[in-house]
C-alpha cells in the first residue's frame, strides 16, 4: 500500500509544526510541486496558496494586502533564542606555580635562588546593563571558567595574571548561590580543625602520606626520589587568598540585580599563585629546591533567573496578532502567521521613545529618578483554555508573563466577542496565580533536615567539604514575585481594521468602563485586583494605526505613581 499523502493525514501535528506543507497539501493536491531548491519552494507555495478566484475577502485581509514589514512573508523573520534561566558554575582562575630557579651569571656559577612567583588567577564578574534581554548565551556556556595565572619564571619574574572574566545579564535578573567548592576555605578549615584550634599552618609540612605531588610542593626536577625523603623541608606557607577576596559577596549569594550597573561586581576573585623558590631561604636551607603549587580557584554553581522580562507582556489567545504588534510598535523581526503557535518562545522588541532626533517623545521615569530612552516589550506564545493545567505552551508560557511589569492583553475583535476573550484570558492568569501561590506556601511548609555539628575529626574526609554542583539535590525556592492581579493592565483591541468590529470594541470599552467604575467585579475575581486606569485600545498593526497610543499607555502605566 502506498504511504498516506501529507493531506490524507488528518488529526495528526502535521499542520501544527508544518504550516506551510499543510496549506499545499490542500491547496494544491494533485498538482506536483517542484521541490529542487527551499527558497524556490516557498514561492511556489506561496503561489498556489493565494486564492485564484475571487473570495469575498476584506481589503484588509493579510492575504490581499502587499508584503512588508507589517505583513511578511513567511520566511521573513528572525530567530531569536532564550532563555530566562539557566544553571553556570562559575571557575575563578587558579594561580599560576612558584618557580624554582637560581641565579647565574658568567662568574657567579652557582648564585641566590630567584624563582618568582605565580601570577593570580582571574576573576569573575557580573554586570546587569540595559541591551540585554536574555540569558541564553550564558545558559548555552554552562562552566565558565576564568584564565588561569601564569606560571612565574627565573630572575625573580612573576607569572602574568589569569584572564578576569565577565557575565553581562539583563536587568532583573537574579543570581542565586547552589553550591560552592573553596579549596583555600577548606585548606583552611581542614589545618584549624587538625591542630585542635591552633593557627592554620603550624606545623604543617604538607607531606602527609608521602604523596608530595599530589600536596603543595613543586621540587626542582632532577633531584633523586632517594634525596627528596633527607632533604630538609620548610613549613607550607598558610593559604593565602588574593587582597580582592575581601570584595567578593558574601556566600551564598543572593543577588537581585534590578538596576543597571555602572561598574562590574566581584562575585568569585582568583586564587594567589605558588611562591617562588626565593621566599624559603633560611639559615638550613641555603638552596630551597622546592616552590609551592598555585592555589585552585574558587567553583560556584549559581543559578541565574529573569526576574524581570520586560516591561509589557503581549498576553492574548493564538493568532490573535501579537507578533505583528510586536513588529508594529518596535524593532522585532517576530514571525507572523496565519495558523496558531507561530511563536513558540518569547520574542523581545525594544520601543525607542525619542523622536529619531536625540529628543524624548516621551517621558519614562523610573522609581530611581532615572529616565529611560526605552522600554521592552514582549511577544508571548498564545494561550489557550486550560493553559494553566500546562496545556499548549502552558504553565512554561504563564512563567513568562509573571515576570512582567506590566500585562497588555491583545484581543481580535474579528473572532467572537472581545469580553468572553478577555475573560478567559483572565481566567487562566488567575488560575496560575493560585498555582504559584500554593506553590510558594508548600516550598514554604518544606521541612528542613537539621543535622547537628559533629566536632569528631575522625569522621571527618575530603567530601564534606567538596560539594558537587547537584542542583537537583540542594532546589532552591521559586522566585516570590508580586501576583499576576496587581500588575498594571490595559487591553489592545486588534485587527480593527477588519468589518464590523466596531460594536464588539465598543462593548469591550463599555465593559472596561465598568469594572473601573466597580460596577462590575474584576475579570481575575480578586477583589484587590488593580483597576487604577483601565485603557482598551483599538489599533490595527497590520496598519500600524492607532499603535503610537500603546507607547504612551505603558509610559502612563509604568510610572511609579501608577504601579505603587
Ligand atoms: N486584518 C488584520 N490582520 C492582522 C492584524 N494583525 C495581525 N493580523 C494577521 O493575523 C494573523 C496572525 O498574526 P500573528 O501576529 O502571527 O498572531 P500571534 O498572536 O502572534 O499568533 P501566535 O504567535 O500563533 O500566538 C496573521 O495572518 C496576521 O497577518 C491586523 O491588525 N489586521
Ligand atoms: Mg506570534
Amino acid at each position: 500500500m502506498p504511504p498516506p499523502r501529507i493531506h490524507q493525514i488528518r488529526g495528526t501535528l502535521t499542520p501544527f509544526l508544518y504550516p506551510l506543507l499543510w496549506e499545499e497539501a490542500c491547496v494544491g493536491v494533485g498538482r506536483r510541486l517542484p521541490r529542487q531548491r527551499t527558497r524556490c519552494y516557498v514561492q511556489q507555495c506561496r503561489k498556489y496558496s493565494t486564492p485564484t478566484t475571487t473570495t469575498p475577502t476584506s481589503p484588509s485581509d493579510p492575504a490581499q494586502l502587499p508584503e512588508g514589514r507589517l505583513n511578511p512573508s513567511r520566511d521573513d523573520y528572525s530567530i531569536t533564542p532564550f532563555a530566562d534561566r539557566c544553571v553556570l558554575t562559575l571557575a575563578a582562575g587558579s594561580g599560576g606555580h612558584g618557580c624554582v630557579s637560581f641565579l647565574r651569571e658568567k662568574y657567579i656559577e652557582d648564585g641566590p635562588p630567584n624563582g618568582g612567583d605565580g601570577g593570580t588567577g582571574g576573576n569573575v564578574y557580573i554586570q546587569a546593563v540595559r541591551g540585554e534581554t536574555s540569558l541564553h548565551k550564558l545558559a548555552r556556556r554552562r562552566t565558565i571558567f576564568a584564565g588561569r595565572g601564569k606560571n612565574g619564571q627565573g630572575k625573580t619574574k612573576g607569572g602574568e595574571r589569569g584572564e578576569d572574566v565577565l557575565l553581562t545579564v539583563p536587568v532583573g535578573t537574579v543570581v542565586r548561590e547552589i553550591t560552592r567548592h573553596d579549596p583555600v576555605g577548606n585548606e583552611e578549615r581542614r589545618i584549624f580543625m587538625e591542630q585542635g584550634g591552633l593557627q592554620p599552618g603550624e606545623n604543617d609540612t604538607g607531606f602527609e602520606g608521602g604523596n608530595w605531588q599530589d600536596k603543595k610542593w613543586l621540587l626542582y626536577p632532577g633531584i633523586p626520589a632517594s634525596k627528596i625523603a633527607l632533604m630538609p623541608m620548610p613549613k607550607v606557607p598558610p593559604p593565602r587568598r588574593s587582597p580582592l577576596a575581601a570584595m567578593e559577596p558574601s556566600g551564598p549569594i543572593r543577588l537581585d540585580l534590578d538596576k543597571p550597573m555602572d561598574r562590574p561586581m566581584l562575585l568569585a576573585a582568583g586564587a594567589v599563585g605558588g611562591l617562588g623558590n626565593q621566599h624559603f631561604v633560611s639559615e638550613e636551607l641555603r638552596k630551597p629546591m622546592m616552590a609551592t603549587r598555585g592555589a585552585d580557584g574558587t567553583k560556584i554553581s549559581v543559578q541565574l533567573e529573569l526576574k524581570l522580562l520586560a516591561d509589557v507582556a503581549l498576553v492574548g489567545l493564538p493568532n490573535a496578532g501579537k507578533s505583528t504588534l510586536l513588529r508594529a510598535i518596535s524593532n522585532s523581526n517576530a514571525r507572523v502567521g496565519s495558523w496558531a503557535f507561530t511563536t513558540l518562545q518569547p520574542n523581545i522588541g525594544t520601543v525607542v521613545l525619542d523622536d529619531h532626533k536625540g529628543r524624548p517623545k516621551l517621558t519614562l521615569r523610573e522609581t530611581s529618578g532615572e529616565t529611560r530612552p526605552n522600554f521592552l516589550i514582549a511577544d508571548i506564545p498564545g494561550l489557550i483554555e486550560d493553559a494553566h493545567l500546562d496545556r499548549g505552551l502552558g504553565l512554561g508560557f504563564l512563567r513568562h508573563v509573571e515576570r512582567a511589569a506590566c500585562l497588555a492583553f491583545v484581543i481580535d475583535l474579528s473572532a467572537g466577542d472581545a469580553i468572553v476573550a478577555l475573560n478567559s484570558l483572565w481566567k487562566e492568569v488567575s488560575e496560575y496565580e493560585l498555582l504559584r501561590e500554593k506553590q510558594l506556601y508548600a516550598e514554604s511548609q518544606r521541612t528542613v533536615n537539621y543535622k547537628p555539628f559533629n566536632n569528631d575529626l575522625e569522621h571527618l574526609s575530603n567530601a564534606d567539604f567538596v560539594t558537587a554542583p547537584d542542583q537537583d539535590a540542594h532546589p532552591l525556592p521559586s522566585l516570590a514575585l508580586p501576583p499576576l492581579s496587581a500588575k498594571p493592565w490595559f487591553v489592545v483591541a486588534t485587527k480593527g481594521d477588519l468589518p464590523e468590529t466596531q460594536h464588539n470594541f465598543g462593548a469591550l470599552q463599555s465593559y472596561m468602563q465598568a469594572i473601573a467604575a466597580g460596577r462590575l467585579p474584576h475579570p481575575s475575581g480578586k477583589a484587590n485586583a488593580w483597576k487604577r486606569v483601565l485603557h482598551a485600545v483599538p489599533v490595527s498593526a497590520i496598519r500600524a494605526e492607532g499603535t503610537q497610543r500603546i507607547a504612551e499607555v505603558v509610559v502612563e502605566l509604568l510610572q511609579p505613581a501608577a504601579v505603587a
